[in-house]
């Protein structure tokens, strides 16, 4: 049963409502930032900065410089930064070695509160990054994307338990529905998982069929739901606004 909080600056990831993340999607500084102006005028619990979209990713200055005026940008608001890699749904293909540099870079720029680490990388440098993440206090969230299909609830809640194994604060996993049983699937291996770990969890189940899940959270066990504001990173992400209503309604009183 979740028993640990997870904190990212006022954010508190396992406790009482779902919180929100809005994704920033810019590819220039510019559009970053001017992103980042307006998800942050519309108040949600924590921005994600998706640096699969950001024209100088891989160039470990420029990624620092922009990181750091888009943790200006937010103020206090908490910053989640991930790279998505092509085989899960991101922008961009990179070998396994580009990616843990550009992971390391995220973790020595000081700017983020906590990253993102797809966990079916190499399992050593997996668990090295999340070594030296947790050395500089940037909190991990461990990932896996299934774009085409929704494993059963056995397997999903496996690797978000081997996750939690790997030394994730919080794991999460997002997987593609082909039918209404795929939906029912992920929100019982949320509630499975969500009541064995002690981490807080965040799972959705994508595009149309799947927008139930991205509001049912407090319910079934997920900690975090992806709304956007303009852009969205994924299918059948609900807008923020809308996200704060039903979050709202659903919450469980007592
Ligand atoms: O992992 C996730 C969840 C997500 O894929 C979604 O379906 O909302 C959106 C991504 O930006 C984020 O990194």
């Amino acid at each position: 049963m979740t028993q640990q909080t997870v904190t990212l600056r006022q954010t508190v990831l396992g406790s009482g409502r779902p919180k929100i993340a809005v994704p920033i999607t810019g590819a220039t500084e510019a559009a970053i930032l001017a992103q980042a102006t307006a998800v942050k005028a519309a108040k949600p619990d924590l921005v994600e900065w998706r640096i699969d979209y950001f024209e100088g990713v891989t160039d470990a200055q420029q990624l620092t410089a922009t990181g750091t005026q888009l943790r200006a940008a937010l103020g206090d608001l908490a910053l989640l930064t991930t790279f998505r890699t092509h085989g899960e749904g991101g922008e961009l293909a990179l070998s396994d070695d580009a990616y843990f540099k550009i992971c390391d870079a995220v973790i020595a720029g000081g700017y983020t509160d906590a990253i993102d680490v797809e966990r079916y990388h190499n399992e050593t440098a997996v668990k090295a990054v999340v070594e030296k993440a947790h050395a500089q206090q940037v909190k991990v969230i461990m990932s896996n994307h299934d774009f085409d299909k929704t494993p059963v609830a056995a397997e999903i809640v496996q690797r978000l338990t081997s996750m939690a194994a790997f030394g994730a604060d919080v794991p999460k996993m997002a997987v593609m529905p082909q039918s209404v049983e795929d939906v029912l699937t992920l929100l019982t291996a949320t509630h499975q998982a969500a009541s064995t770990l002690a981490q807080p969890i965040i799972t959705m189940s994508m595009a149309d069929l799947g927008k139930v899940s991205r509001i049912a959270g407090e319910v079934f066990g997920s900690a975090v739901s992806f709304g956007t504001v303009g852009a969205a990173s994924a299918p059948g992400q609900i807008s923020l606004t809308h996200l704060q209503h039903d979050l709202d309604d659903l919450k469980l009183t007592d």
